[in-house]
């Protein structure tokens, strides 16, 4: 039976699968349902350009029924963008998130969203997020798009406090990143599995149909369970709110070792959005 929940190294945890919201242009009506639907985790961005609407959802969703939609449920990431990088920079860019989320008081989990930025910057953009966590308007901190040499470069960093809990990366079948993923594995830092569907350009993989035909559930399903099963937090993205349902009940059925074999592409890398991992 798997849990309903991922530790994380400070002691918290995140929901077993979220909402990604890249591209939703109906967030808050989307964020509500899928809060309604029994997600507790919402992923969003500076890029998204809707983190305000992501806290609407969920604020809407808490007035609608106070005793028991309560702010400590639900999980709320958003990630600085490459842009704000650097200390000063990234202290700013913070007070901006929170301003965008107003009534939500914090935020939950706060990300650097690439590695791009070179040491330095990444260095100080993580001092400027560990202040925060220190000033308790974020909950924990973490990083995104980071190789194995990117997480230790911070790992050995003298003025590490907060180790990241998390690094949310492009994981499925076709980009396993198996040694990306056993490193985050052994150093206790969740993987938060992006595109679990390689946005959508896999949804009609035949191992997928077949298997999701045999079980009576959707290929989407099939997958997102697929990443679960591995121990990562996927984060499906539908702006559907049918499909948010069924994307999200991965835990009434289960994939046999034969059906994960037959998923598994460990050979394959084809990512379906940046590959920013490897950068200097
Ligand atoms: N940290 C990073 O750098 C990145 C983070 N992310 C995060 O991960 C999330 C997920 O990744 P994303 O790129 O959106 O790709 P996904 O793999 O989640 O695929 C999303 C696509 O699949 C479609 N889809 C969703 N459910 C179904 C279904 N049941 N049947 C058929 N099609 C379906 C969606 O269409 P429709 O909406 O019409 O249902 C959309 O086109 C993002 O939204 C974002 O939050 C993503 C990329 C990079
Ligand atoms: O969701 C995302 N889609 C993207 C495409 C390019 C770069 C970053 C992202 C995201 O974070």
């Amino acid at each position: 039976m798997l849990s309903k929940l991922v530790k994380l190294n400070n002691g918290s945890y995140l929901p077993y699968m979220g909402l990604g919201t890249w591209e939703l242009r109906n967030a808050t009506e989307v964020v509500k349902e899928a809060l309604n639907i029994g997600y507790r985790l919402i992923d969003t961005a500076v890029l998204y350009g809707n983190e305000k609407e992501c806290a609407q959802g969920v604020l809407e969703w808490m007035k609608e029924d106070p005793e028991h939609n309560r702010r400590e449920h639900v999980c709320y990431i958003t990630k600085l963008w490459t842009n704000q990088h650097g200390y000063e920079n990234a202290k700013k860019a913070i007070k901006g998130c929170l301003e965008q989320i107003d009534g939500l008081k914090y935020i939950d989990l706060l990300l650097i969203h690439a590695p791009t930025q070179g040491k330095k910057m990444r260095l100080e953009t993580y001092q400027a997020m560990q202040e925060a966590v220190d000033e308790g308007v974020v909950k924990s901190i973490g990083v995104s798009n980071y190789g194995i040499d990117h997480l230790k470069e911070l790992l050995s960093w003298p003025g590490l406090k907060y180790k990241p809990v998390a690094n949310e990366i492009e994981v499925s079948p076709w980009c396993m990143r198996q040694e990306l993923c056993n490193f985050c594995s052994e150093n206790d830092i969740a993987v938060i599995a992006f595109a679990p569907f390689s946005h959508a350009n896999r949804i009609n993989d035949p191992d997928a149909v077949a298997i999701a035909k045999k079980k009576g559930v959707t290929p989407a399903q099939v997958l997102v369970r697929w990443s679960v099963q591995k121990g990562y937090v996927p984060i499906p993205k539908t702006k559907n709110l049918d499909r948010l349902a069924t994307n999200f009940d991965v835990l009434s059925f289960e994939l046999s070792d034969e059906e994960m074999k037959t998923l598994d592409h460990p050979d394959v890398h084809d990512p379906s959005d940046w590959e920013v991992t490897t950068c200097p």
